[in-house]
């Protein structure tokens, strides 16, 4: 394929060259979140710093291991996705935020995701609608044993994404506010636990490219609960599910050494 970047070695976007990530990467949407993440690591190096992709490189128990950022949304996911695995990358964990959906989904736990609906754009110019957005059994089984590690309140099932953050949270007031809301109707019905962004395009890029991937998500709050006037504090602190993310990767670093 054509390499639109300047410097030829260099991965257009994230501007990375092959080998200067790990095999092991840690994908959150913003960019800020990428140097606290490498403080997890030993010896972390900033690799690059273009657009919305931030990236660093270290190790987690000898083993090189890198975060990039992905921005907002699943045109950049995936394209983060595409070209770190033309860098070598082939495991990858989302860390990101979200909105509880379930009431029992409270803000301050930790959602995983085992699927994504698909209400967004990217992941239908990769594959036809009735194929399913689905995490990586060892990636989920590796976040389900951080998340104990690390003793947080966690829940895994399905998340929904979709491309408007506005459309989530202020549907009426939108052209199309039938569609949206009849929609969120049944998301909760069907046991949708959080909404967010990224999952479902990284999770059919990853099932194009077959490398493993999974999510993990901070609760910011809840608009269910609100609207039912339940407690519903707004939460920033993303540094449980960065935990949890960290210790999956050790998690499958030392499986996959096991499994070599
Ligand atoms: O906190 P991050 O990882 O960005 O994830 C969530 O936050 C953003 C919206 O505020 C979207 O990217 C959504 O998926
Ligand atoms: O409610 C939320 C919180 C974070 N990210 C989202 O997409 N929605």
């Amino acid at each position: 394929m054509k390499n639109y970047s300047e410097d030829a070695s260099k991965q257009y976007h994230i501007q990375v060259g092959e080998g200067e990530v790990g095999r092991y990467v840690i994908l959150p949407g913003d960019p800020k979140r990428c140097k606290k993440i490498a403080q997890y690591f030993d010896n972390p190096v900033l690799v690059a710093d273009n657009r919305e992709y931030v990236t660093y490189t270290g190790t987690l128990d000898g083993v090189k291991v890198s975060v990039t950022s992905t921005g907002i949304g699943g045109p950049s996911a995936s394209i983060a996705m595409e070209e770190l695995y033309r860098c070598g990358a082939d495991t990858f964990v989302r860390i990101g935020t979200c909105g509880g959906m379930q009431t029992e989904v409270k803000s301050g736990d930790v959602v995983i995701a085992t699927g994504a609906i698909r209400m967004e754009g990217t992941s239908k110019e990769y594959a036809p609608i009735e194929f399913p957005a689905v995490a990586d059994l060892t990636v989920i089984n590796a976040l389900v044993e951080g998340a104990k590690k690390e003793g947080c309140e966690f829940h895994t099932g399905v998340v929904q994404c979709k491309d408007a953050f506005y459309g989530q949270h202020e549907p009426e007031t939108k052209p199309v506010s039938y569609e949206l809301m009849n929609k969120w109707e049944a998301w909760k019905r069907l046991g949708c636990l959080a909404s967010e962004m990224e999952s479902a395009a990284l999770f059919v890029v990853a099932s194009y490219l077959k490398v493993r991937v999974g999510s993990c998500f901070l609760v910011m709050a809840n608009q269910e609960r609100e609207k039912l006037g339940l407690e519903n504090p707004v939460v920033h602190d993303t540094d449980k599910a960065i935990q949890v993310a960290v210790q999956a990767i050790r998690e499958m670093i030392h499986a996959d050494k096991e499994n070599q």
